[in-house]
């Protein structure tokens, strides 16, 4: 990017440029200068230390061998977390409450790396995730455990991506839908559990399963914008509770259910851009916090929010146009003062535009997350995808299996899941469509690491998620 065009493209393209200079030019020198003040320097030298170290062996070595060195391990990856999921009974008995969610990564990981399961698997991932839906709604860690709302959005999710007649209608709507409502609470928060605590992932997976399942209504909506507008903090990011830390886990889960429910107009999105573009450092990888370290899991998290980002510029231009109209010499009454300064204009509450959506009706609601895809009219990433994809397939993949957080951690499936969601991510950041083939030029090494496209509300791979959009959507 030119100078020039850096200025046209204003903040955004400035730190874009920022990110590729140093993408391109870092050396060991600058890198030591700028290291992070606040996190444990030792870390944060040895993690420089072990990737700067792969970058130089990558950049001194000739050209086949850098394709190589950049070639996604398909096969060992398939092999890996089939490996799991055949064993999933017996041998995650320390993950025991956590079994729906392995499921998930696994599934997730082989949809999108182009595999599908053989017929048994794919039955008996079915029934063990029938084994843990409860009889009150929502489904457990495990069989004869109590319904907790992050293994409700696994178990969901990995239904959705096994497919099929027996595994969507597997799935009670009407009792999980009763789930969510007793985890609703007056703030507008949800519960993750009977007694549990209140936070924005609780009410992302609520949203995110009410959504896909065509069970979300105007109760359920009632005061969740409220309740994620009080967790946005002054860096612009968003936190798990109001008053904590930004985290980019949380800001996922928060910017994709405010879409979700069509108020995503009411955050402060200039202010998110700022906060969530200057999270991927220089080791190429994101962060998912201030000062903290980079890790693969965040190429979704924090890639996840930049590439929904993406697709709001008309509602984030609105917003910086509105912004800079106001002055403090303008001539703005008391009353339009409090309202623009709180985001609760008339017009915010107006859920926003985008993709023909102006009327706040419930139709309009439910198909939300279709129509985000369907009108899908991409403009260029707020990230460099290239410098990330090249931290996922040189940092984080194991040749022998599985991704990793960083270099010197051991893989493990919640990695392979998100590594594999971020690295599809970037393939398909430049794509004007959802899934249309993206140039190879956008594809870090071969064309054959290309990923399949996923929706990137729900995490799903597309084709899987358009099944079951027509699965629960077709009688309404
Ligand atoms: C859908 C769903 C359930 C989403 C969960 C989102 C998510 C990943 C939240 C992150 C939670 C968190 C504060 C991690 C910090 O861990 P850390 O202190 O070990 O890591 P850090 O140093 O990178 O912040
Ligand atoms: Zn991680």
């Amino acid at each position: 990017m030119s100078v020039d065009e850096m200025k046209k493209e204003g903040e955004c393209g400035r730190r874009q440029w920022i990110l590729s200079v140093y993408w391109r030019e870092m050396d060991q020198e600058s890198w030591q200068q700028s290291r992070s003040p606040t996190v444990s320097q030792r870390d944060q030298w040895v993690t420089e230390s072990q990737v700067f170290e792969i970058y130089q062996l990558f950049s001194s070595i000739p050209p086949n061998a850098k394709s190589l060195m950049l070639e996604l391990q398909r096969d060992n990856h398939i092999d890996y977390v089939t490996k799991s999921l055949r064993h999933l009974a017996p041998a995650f008995s320390v993950l025991d409450a956590n079994r729906p969610w392995l499921c998930y990564w696994n599934l997730h990981s082989i949809a999108l790396l182009g595999e599908s399961l053989d017929d048994e698997l794919h039955d008996n991932t079915i029934d063990f995730l029938n084994r843990c839906q409860d009889p009150n709604g929502g489904y457990a860690g495990g069989p004869g455990q109590m319904s907790h709302l992050a293994t409700t959005y696994a178990a969901v999710n990995s239904l959705i991506t096994l497919g099929g007649q027996k595994a969507l209608a597997s799935i009670n709507r009407d009792k999980l839908s009763g789930f969510l409502r007793r985890m609703k609470q007056p703030n507008g928060g949800f519960r993750m559990h009977d007694e549990g605590e209140i936070d924005v992932r609780a009410c992302y997976t609520a949203i995110s399963v009410a959504s896909v399942l065509n069970i979300l209504d105007d109760e359920l909506i009632q005061n969740v914008g409220d309740y994620i507008l009080s967790c946005q903090t002054y860096e612009g990011g968003i936190a798990g509770e109001p008053g904590s830390e930004a985290h980019g886990g949380y800001t996922f889960c928060g910017l994709a259910a405010m879409i979700l429910i069509g108020e995503v107009n009411r955050l402060d999105l200039p202010r998110l851009v700022d906060w969530v573009v200057f999270r991927q450092g220089k080791e190429c990888g994101f962060q998912g916090r201030t000062n903290k370290l980079v890790d693969g899991c965040y190429s979704f998290w924090q890639g996840g929010a930049v590439a929904l980002l993406q697709r709001l510029y008309s509602i984030i231009d609105e917003q910086m146009t509105r912004a800079s109209e106001i002055s403090p010499t303008s001539d703005v009454s008391e009353e339009e003062e409090e309202e623009s300064s709180d985001g609760n204009s008339s017009d915010a509450t107006c859920h926003f535009t985008h993709g023909g959506m102006s009327e706040p009706s419930l139709a309009n609601f439910r198909n939300i997350g279709y129509n985000f895809i369907n009108e899908w009219r991409a403009r260029e990433p707020l990230f460099h995808s290239i410098a990330l994809q090249q931290y996922i397939l040189l940092c984080s993949q194991e040749q022998e299996g599985g991704l990793r957080d960083k270099p010197g951690k051991r893989r493990d499936h919640y990695h392979t899941c998100y590594c594999l969601s971020g690295l599809s991510l970037c393939q398909y950041s430049w794509s004007k469509r959802p899934d249309s083939p993206p140039l190879p030029k956008v594809v870090l090494g071969p064309y054959s690491n290309l990923l399949e496209p996923i929706h990137p509300l729900y995490n799903v791979v597309l084709e899987r998620y358009r099944e079951a959009h027509e699965f629960f959507f077709a009688e309404s």
